[in-house]
């Protein structure tokens, strides 16, 4: 894959991944890289966590409600671009996913993907649940558009059970389904991270429970956004 074309296998999901986010508006792809690919990355990841580099997610929300409310998520992150040295394998994920989201951002059956012009994405967040029922209460990913459209989770739990618990249950909008997506090794998930998908991550009970999420903006609503923000400080 070196050679910057992408793989006949990332040409081979493009249609389901636009036609899942397009029907349900969150896309689930099994096997993304195949074990031999995805077990490096579990080791890159357990390797950030050895070395102590995973802080606690924020413990406790800036506002008051939630205070009350207690912790509101379990998680501890450590962010990586990718190319530090010992993430070469993450790296690898991040160039598979930034190429699925372009080509089915330009695809000519985009459907509702048209609407998006994804030219920025966040850095990798690499997340770990230390079990003892950690877990992340209801909430939206990008609520008041600051510019996020897909929000990609990779998860690599090997052997989860749902003993494991730490399932991500989403809420789409406007759908009496609720979908539960048990975090299993090498599992690809896509969703709109708008108020489309309000979710949670149910308590966790494995010793570690991890994911690597990224986060991909359009241009417009990012621009509208950051001249918002420069417009109140420069008023303030
Ligand atoms: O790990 C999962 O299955 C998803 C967990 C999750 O929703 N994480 C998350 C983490 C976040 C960190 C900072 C700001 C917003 C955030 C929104 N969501
Ligand atoms: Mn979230």
């Amino acid at each position: 894959e070196e050679s910057g074309l992408s793989p006949t296998w990332i040409t081979d999901i493009l249609p389901s991944v636009i036609q899942d986010l397009n029907r349900y508006g969150v896309c689930v792809v099994d096997n993304f890289l195949g074990s031999d690919k995805a077990q490096p990355i579990l080791q890159e990841v357990e390797a950030l966590h050895v070395r102590g580099l995973f802080e606690d997610g924020q413990v406790v929300s800036p506002n008051v409600q939630d205070q009350a409310r207690g912790i509101i998520r379990g998680d501890k992150i450590t962010w990586v671009t990718g190319n530090e040295p010992q993430c070469a394998n993450i790296r690898r994920l991040v160039s598979a996913v930034d190429s699925i989201i372009a080509k089915a951002n330009h695809h000519q059956d985009a459907g509702q993907l048209a609407k998006y012009s994804i030219t920025w994405r966040s850095r990798a967040m690499v997340a770990c649940y230390p079990g003892q029922g950690a877990r992340y209460v209801k909430h939206v990913d990008n609520p008041d558009g600051d510019g996020r459209c897909i929000t990609a989770i990779y998860y690599i739990n090997k052997d989860w059970t749902p003993e494991g618990g730490g399932v991500l249950r989403i809420y789409p909008e406007g759908n009496s389904q609720v979908a539960e997506i048990e975090p299993l090794f090498d599992r690809m998930l896509f969703f709109w991270s708008d108020r489309r998908n309000p979710h949670e991550v149910l308590p966790a009970n494995v010793t570690s429970r991890y994911a690597i999420t990224l986060w991909y903006y359009d241009q417009k609503e990012r621009e509208e956004y950051l001249s918002r923000a420069s417009a109140s400080t420069a008023s303030t």
